[in-house]
């Protein structure tokens, strides 16, 4: 497996305390746009990392679904792995891995789930295939065939016809993380990278560090 022994060369495009925007979220909304420019797949797929109720530490991937200045949202299902795990424990970690652009952004915060109103804006935009996916889908549940599910779609589609209303279901819905860190990670090369990390202070500015590669 060549992969295992490459050293891929980072280059030389550094990321410096004076061109940051000082405002981190601004910075973030700057990356993700060029993200989207560079047309990688799913620029704004995130790994979100949670620790459940023992202890136990669980990653996957989710899809970043708004921005704003007060955090990150994304929307799951409140009764899968991950929403329990959050009820137990609301710490996050997340991180947009863009290797394409040599990039990561690590963020360190909390998840609260938002109010009812925001998650039924979002579900009222879905395409009505994933809206009855969420019906459909006890997620992170075992099920013993493929074809079970099929016949849940199945019977959906019969009780809502294409153009009907679908309503949100209680158990789906959006969390919004509020960060305590972020951290913007630029590949350079010979693996002497840039990191500057932004950390909350109770003010509400942000504290801005240089850390080692
Ligand atoms: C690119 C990509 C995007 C995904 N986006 C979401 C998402 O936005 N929300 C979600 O609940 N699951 C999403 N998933 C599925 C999750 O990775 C995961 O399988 C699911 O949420 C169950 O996780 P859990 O059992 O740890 O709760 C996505 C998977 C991939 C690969
Ligand atoms: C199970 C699941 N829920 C939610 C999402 C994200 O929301 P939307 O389907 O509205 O893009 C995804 C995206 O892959 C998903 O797989």
């Amino acid at each position: 497996m060549e992969s295992l022994t490459r050293h891929t060369d980072y280059g030389a495009k550094g990321l410096n305390e004076i061109d940051i925007n000082q405002n981190p979220m601004a910075q973030f909304a700057t990356w993700l746009h060029e993200a989207e420019q560079a047309e990688i797949f799913e620029p704004n797929a995130m790994v979100i990392s949670t620790v459940d109720a023992d202890g136990q530490p669980t990653s996957r991937t989710v899809l970043l679904k708004g921005l704003d200045d007060t955090g990150f949202e994304f929307v799951t299902n409140y009764e899968s792995r991950k929403g329990k795990s959050l009820r137990a424990n609301p710490s996050v970690a997340l991180l947009f891995p863009w290797y394409a652009l040599k990039r990561q952004v690590m963020i360190v915060g909390t998840a609260v789930a938002t109010d009812a109103a925001t998650s039924d804006a979002y579900f009222a935009r879905r395409p009505q295939g994933a809206q009855l996916a969420a019906w459909a889908s006890d997620q992170s549940e075992p099920i013993a065939r493929r074809e079970i599910l099929d016949e849940r779609m199945a019977a959906l589609e019969a009780q809502y016809p294409e153009g009907t209303h679908v309503p949100r279901p209680e158990k789906w819905g959006s969390f919004r993380v509020v960060p305590s860190s972020i951290e913007f990670w630029q590949g350079r090369s010979k693996r002497f990278h840039d990191r500057l990390r932004f950390t909350a202070l109770d003010d509400g500015t942000w504290k801005l560090e240089r850390l080692q590669p």
